[in-house]
């Protein structure tokens, strides 16, 4: 689940393969374009790491960042 901490929301996903990983990056990347909010993120293998904030804003989490964590969940 998602973890609010350093004033990020921060939540690690571990897939099957590399493939389900770019996969599901590839999803997230597609949501984030339509909603003009990008995640910091980090893949290595089937790993990966998002951290959501609001650069806009002082780099703090807004409901911009609540909502895409809400988005990429329903993926
Ligand atoms: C111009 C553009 O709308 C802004 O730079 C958007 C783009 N994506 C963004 N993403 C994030 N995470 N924070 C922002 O403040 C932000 N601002």
């Amino acid at each position: 689940m998602w973890q609010e901490k350093d004033n990020q929301l921060v939540r690690d996903f571990k897939f099957a393969d590399f493939n389900e990983a770019f996969g599901f990056m590839t999803r997230v990347a597609l949501i984030a374009e339509k909603m003009d909010h990008h995640p910091w993120w980090s893949n290595v293998y089937n790993e990966i790491t998002i951290k959501l904030s609001t650069h806009d804003a002082g780099n703090v989490v807004t409901d911009k960042d609540r909502k895409l964590a809400a988005a990429i969940d329903k993926i």
